[in-house]
């Protein structure tokens, strides 16, 4: 028998018992569920990950949906649990959904929700904060400053890489690594590079465009390729920022043998997920190689690191922050639950899960649909026409 959870209870006489694994930014969230007739009631175990046992317990016997997060196993176990408590409607709060079994939702005929759109420009702006950093060692220098060593100017004194000029490249270059892109290439001059499984004619004709304008102004233009293999980028780029969904064809992407096909002076920044580098290999390669950077936010056994890492002078690292801002957080927070309210509503799917601004205008009721849900094909769910 699992140990009860504690909860925090809104709207405790609405029809449809809807649970957040956690409380989330915001109140926009919980006021759209209560006005739908939704008891909302939010885990406030102090733990940060919460077991399947936890879970299990707060879907209890009768529960409509479940707003979940990435720290979680959503497995046949979970799934098999909500829908014996009557539930139909999960949503993870992020975009990435590695975390969920699909086929296991789809077998007890639960939807699966994720939050895309709202928070790729801040992860965005993040993987090129830590390109910045790394480039320019600005942790390093933070801890000299607070350490009392700085003594004076001097010409060697972290010494870091101009952007300008250089080369950026992206693998996966879908929303956040395209906006990534944009910003490398637009804030700092860099010509781009890019692998995916597919074209991104939008950020081709966006460097196409900036370097006929950067030209016209008289100043050098920017370039773009898109590489036929990810060698290509690894071998070519002086920044390289991965950007893919971490599948069976991205788990290790990044190990011994690719690491060595990096220029020696490169900087490799990870805001996709932990296990697409393998970490061990990873940790050497930052141990023979001094001048290589890395600008970390994902870990593969998070919330551990792998051993040597936290010592490595050349690593800048961050708790999985990326989407980390209150605007982000807020809509993350709204989307995930209008994806439980839209199934438990039986409302249609949102038409295109890459278009989600009118769900997070504040000034006017969310459209009655599910903003995002990844097995709607498979569950045969119907698509807005609004
Ligand atoms: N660190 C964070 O806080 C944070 C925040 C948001 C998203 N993420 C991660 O970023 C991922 C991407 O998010 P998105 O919104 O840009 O998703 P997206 O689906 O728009 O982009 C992913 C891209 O990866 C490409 N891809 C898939 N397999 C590939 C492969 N083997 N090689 C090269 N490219 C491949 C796809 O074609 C697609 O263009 C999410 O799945 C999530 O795991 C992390
Ligand atoms: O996948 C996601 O959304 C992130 O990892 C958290 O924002």
């Amino acid at each position: 028998m699992a140990k009860p959870v504690s909860i925090e209870v809104w709207n405790p006489n609405g029809k449809y018992r809807v649970i957040s694994t956690k409380p989330m930014p915001g109140t926009r969230w919980i006021n759209l569920l209560i006005e739908q007739d939704c008891r909302v009631e939010i885990c406030t175990e102090k733990k940060t990950i919460l077991s399947v046992e936890d879970i299990i317990s707060l879907i209890g016997n009768k529960c409509d949906g479940v707003i979940g997060q990435l720290t979680e196993d959503w497995g046949e176990t979970l799934f098999a649990a909500l829908s014996r408590a009557g539930g139909k409607a999960f949503s993870n709060m992020a975009v990435g959904y590695n975390n969920v079994d699909v086929n296991a939702a789809n077998k007890y005929g639960v939807a699966v929700g994720n939050t895309p759109g709202v928070l790729t420009e801040t992860t965005a702006e993040l993987a090129a904060s830590l390109s910045l950093a790394a480039a320019r060692r600005i942790v390093e220098a933070d801890e000299f400053m607070r350490a009392g060593l700085y003594d004076g100017w001097l010409p060697h004194l972290f010494v870091g890489n101009l952007l300008k000029g250089q080369t950026v490249g992206v693998i996966g270059a879908g929303r956040i690594g395209s906006a990534y892109a944009r910003m490398m290439v637009e804030g700092f001059k860099m010509n781009l590079i890019y692998y995916d499984l597919y074209q991104s004619t939008r950020l081709e004709k966006f460097v196409t465009a900036y370097g006929e304008f950067l030209k016209s102004n008289g100043e050098q233009p920017v370039y773009w390729k898109r590489a036929s293999s990810m060698d290509e980028v690894l071998r070519e780029a002086d920044v390289i920022s991965l950007h893919p969904v971490l599948d069976k064809t991205t788990y290790h992407l990044i190990n011994k043998e690719s690491l060595a096909t990096m220029k020696k002076e490169a900087i490799l920044v990870n805001c996709s997920r932990g296990p697409v580098i393998d970490e061990v290999a990873l940790v050497e390669h930052l141990k023979q190689n001094p001048m290589f950077r890395v600008g970390l936010d994902v870990f593969e056994d998070e919330p551990f690191m792998k051993p040597g890492l936290a010592e490595m002078k050349n690593a800048v690292i961050v708790p999985h922050i990326a989407s980390a801002s209150k605007w982000t957080r807020e809509g993350m927070a709204t989307l995930a639950a209008l994806n439980v309210l839209g199934k438990i509503k039986g409302y249609p799917i949102w038409g295109d899960s890459n278009r989600v601004e009118p769900f997070l205008n504040e000034s006017v009721p969310p459209p009655a649909a599910c903003p995002s849900i990844v097995n709607a094909k498979a569950l045969g769910l119907p698509v807005s026409k609004l």
